[in-house]
């Protein structure tokens, strides 16, 4: 099974914007570049958490999820090919790069490469804000943070992360006009959400929380004063997972939401909800959001479509 959100790998035109943007807005640090000139970004102990691969275009690349061991991870492997997920083993490349132990990849029924990793390596005691802040940003057990993936079809999304990869269920948010699934794999209330828009794929935010509110108060401020670099989404507080947060613009099309404060979850209690309300307040949009919702996406066609 999956333990937790171990990275992500995305390709950007303005990967060498990400050295200043994730230092001095976010609080993060960069790492060593990758050997194609990635720019690996650390929020913690672990080598690096994001990958900023120079490219021609905005891509999703990969979304790296830990399996806790080499027993768990290869017993998981056999389980998925066991229900017809085609598994790729990794190369020694592949495993210098990302800097795991071991790795399997797979690309879900929309296109997007999913890694399933044990033992990436950690520094302890490497990781100091690149701004100051009061603490940290909310790792360990509960992994790097969650992402949201664009899915083209709700239905056929939930048979594959719930049904075939195990996710749970955390809620759901549906209206008229939104229509999102929420799953988690650890404490955390979603490590993965996916949200339907016909026709496309791809990944909407990443998201990172912060322990202290403070800290999370301080990027508004630095934000607000950085002409480049737009709050999409004003401060807000979400429905489901109680999370305070900002969505911001980064270098790419990628939206970075930073919290504070979000609930976890107990399997043995927890029940899943229902919600017809992304947020209990805020969460306003800006001019910018409103002119073109940001986020790395591609039509899907043929059998991604699901036609
Ligand atoms: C509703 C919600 C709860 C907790 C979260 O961490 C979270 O990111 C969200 C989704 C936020 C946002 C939304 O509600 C409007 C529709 C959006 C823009 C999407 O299409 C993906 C993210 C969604
Ligand atoms: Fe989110």
């Amino acid at each position: 099974m999956i333990s937790q959100l171990a990275y992500l790998g995305i390709a950007s035109p303005k990967a060498e914007e990400w050295r200043d943007y994730a230092t001095r807005l976010l609080g993060a640090v960069i790492a060593g570049d990758g050997p194609d000139g990635a720019v690996r970004v650390k929020v913690d102990d672990k080598g690096y958490r994001i990958a900023v691969h120079p490219a021609e275009q905005d891509e999703l690349r990969y979304v790296g999820w830990d399996c806790g061991n080499e027993t768990d991870l290869r017993a998981y492997a056999a389980e998925l090919r066991g229900k017809g997920v085609e598994l790729h083993a990794a190369t020694a490349e592949e495993l210098k790069e990302r800097q795991v132990t071991e790795l399997h990849w797979f690309t879900d029924p929309f296109g997007n490469r999913h890694e399933l990793v044990w033992g990436q390596y950690s520094h302890p005691n490497s990781f100091f804000p690149g701004r100051p802040m009061r603490g940290r940003f909310v790792t360990g057990d509960l992994g790097l943070g969650h992402v949201v993936l664009i899915v083209p079809d709700l239905e056929r999304a939930n048979a594959f992360y719930a049904g075939t990869l195990g996710f749970r269920l955390s809620d759901r948010v549906k209206s008229d006009i939104f229509n999102l699934r929420f799953y988690h794999c650890n404490g955390r209330h979603h490590s993965l959400a996916v949200a339907e828009i016909p026709g496309m794929t791809g990944i909407n935010h990443l998201m990172l929380e912060v322990e202290s509110f403070d800290d999370l108060g301080t990027a508004i401020d630095l934000f607000t004063a950085d002409p480049e670099r737009e709050i999409l989404l004003s401060l807000g507080r979400h429905t489901n997972d109680l999370m305070t947060s900002i969505y911001v613009q980064t270098p790419s099309s990628l939206q970075i939401e930073y919290g504070h404060g979000g609930i976890t979850v107990d399997d043995l209690t927890w029940v899943a909800g229902n919600h017809d309300l992304p947020s209990i307040w805020g969460h306003h949009r800006s001019q910018a959001y409103i002119d073109g919702p940001p986020g790395i996406f591609r039509t899907v066609t043929g059998e991604e479509a699901g036609e």
